[in-house]
């Protein structure tokens, strides 16, 4: 599960994913290691179960603060979004193919609509056309897959019987399509079980709500500290009149917190409302980071950097996290440390799925589980829940 970051040139992609991923403290054990300079780490934010249970953790795979738990997610930066992208333009190959990892996408915007659809300074760019402008470059990227053997391919379905959602879902099994996905787009059309009969406009429709499924975007509408009140107010209600969530960010502002974070001068915790000064600084950091105090913070309640992470991981990617412990009433593994382990589970998991994923063999041999917070056995018909802490029963091995 990777988050790609996207926006065309000069809108602030690069320190948005900058700040996004500049951590002061760092996870030792990350679930997975990145080698490509485009991919980053950064963490989603959840209030941790301690805050409620009152217990101190001692975390392994995330990171713990004053009642937070920070969960490590691997981010993409990708580069090379320019109208024609999907034809290739631009850095062409390379962005498709940062684009088909990415689970969900944030889509960077110059809210003050400085900057015109090639990237270059303008005075009056309309923010909303950037919206429609990468819908319409993944739409056709996608539709350009499968229209390249479109009549062939819907013939062999049609002769062969095959499962519509399965052949389509195995076409663009690359981009991370599902059967799922296929099934949501063609019932939501009412489109044709026979895919000889679908029209042109039928295969883009179907590729259209195909996207928004797979690729779900949010909308950082960013620089909007530089942005006018009713420039923002517009580009939030277009985008939710689009179907998007879309939240004001100052990704220049949020990558100075973080800086001055881990330089030592301050202690900040991203998406936070405010900051506190615990090391001196020279009169020109303190007054930039009083602007940032005033015109961002007090302004927006956050920069919006780390909210847009958040929803990203929580309500875009419907994402749970959940803790497995091996002592129910202790809230510990086995060598006593407190919720070591948090893990990132699509909503509607059950605890097998958890068990899975903390070890196959755990999977394979799962008997059932318990609810640490109610100390009720729970079967494979419960849906785990939102910060819900998992003990897993297995057959000995
Ligand atoms: N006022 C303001 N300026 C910002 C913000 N974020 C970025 N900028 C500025 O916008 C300019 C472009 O930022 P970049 O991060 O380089 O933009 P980009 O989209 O990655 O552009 P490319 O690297 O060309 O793809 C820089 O001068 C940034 O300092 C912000 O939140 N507010």
């Amino acid at each position: 599960m990777e988050i790609g970051v996207v926006g065309k040139p000069n809108v602030g992609k690069s320190t948005f994913f900058s700040a996004a991923t500049l951590v002061d403290v760092e996870v030792a054990n990350y679930p997975f290691t990145t080698i490509e300079a485009n991919v980053g780490v950064t963490y989603a934010r959840a209030e941790h179960p301690c805050r409620e249970l009152s217990c101190t953790p001692n975390p392994q795979n995330y990171e713990y603060r004053n009642g937070i738990a920070l969960i490590p997610v691997k981010m993409i930066d990708v580069a090379g979004l320019v109208p024609g992208a999907h034809e290739g333009r631009g850095l062409g190959n390379k962005f498709l193919d940062d684009l088909r990892m990415a689970s969900a996408l944030i889509h960077v915007i110059d809210a003050t609509g400085k900057t015109d659809a090639e990237g270059q300074p303008t005075d009056h760019h309309d923010p909303v056309e950037d919206i429609e402008f990468l819908e319409r470059e993944i739409d056709f990227w996608i539709y350009g897959i499968l229209k390249k053997n479109w009549e062939k391919f819907a013939k062999r379905i049609k002769l062969q019987h095959i499962k519509l959602e399965e052949a389509i879902a195995s076409h663009l099994s690359g981009i991370g399509v599902k059967e799922e996905d296929v099934w949501e787009a063609v019932h939501k059309l009412g489109l044709n079980s026979d895919p000889t009969k679908w029209s042109d406009d039928d295969l883009l429709g179907f590729v259209h709500e195909l996207r928004k499924v797979n690729k779900p975007i949010i909308i950082a509408a960013n620089k909007a500290d530089a942005a006018s009140e009713e420039d923002l107010k517009r580009l939030i209600s277009e985008g939710e009149k689009r179907g998007y969530m879309v939240i004001p960010t100052s990704a220049a502002a949020e990558l100075t917190l973080r800086k001055a974070a881990k330089a030592g001068f301050i202690e900040y915790i991203p998406g936070s409302s405010d900051f506190r000064v615990v090391k001196e600084m020279n009169p020109k950091q303190e007054r930039a980071l009083q602007i940032i105090k005033e015109k961002v913070l007090d302004r927006f309640g956050s920069t919006g950097v780390q909210k847009v992470i958040d929803t990203a991981v929580f309500k875009l990617l419907n994402l749970i996290p959940v803790y497995p412990v091996e002592d129910e009433h202790k809230l510990t593994d086995q060598f006593g440390n407190v919720l070591p382990h948090v893990h990132l589970l699509p909503r509607g998991s059950t605890p097998r799925d958890l068990a899975y994923k903390v070890h196959t063999d755990l999977g394979k041999t799962f008997l059932y589980a318990v609810n640490a917070r109610t100390h009720r056995r729970v079967g494979d018909d419960y849906e785990l829940q939102f910060n819900d802490i998992i003990k897993i029963v297995a057959t000995a091995r």
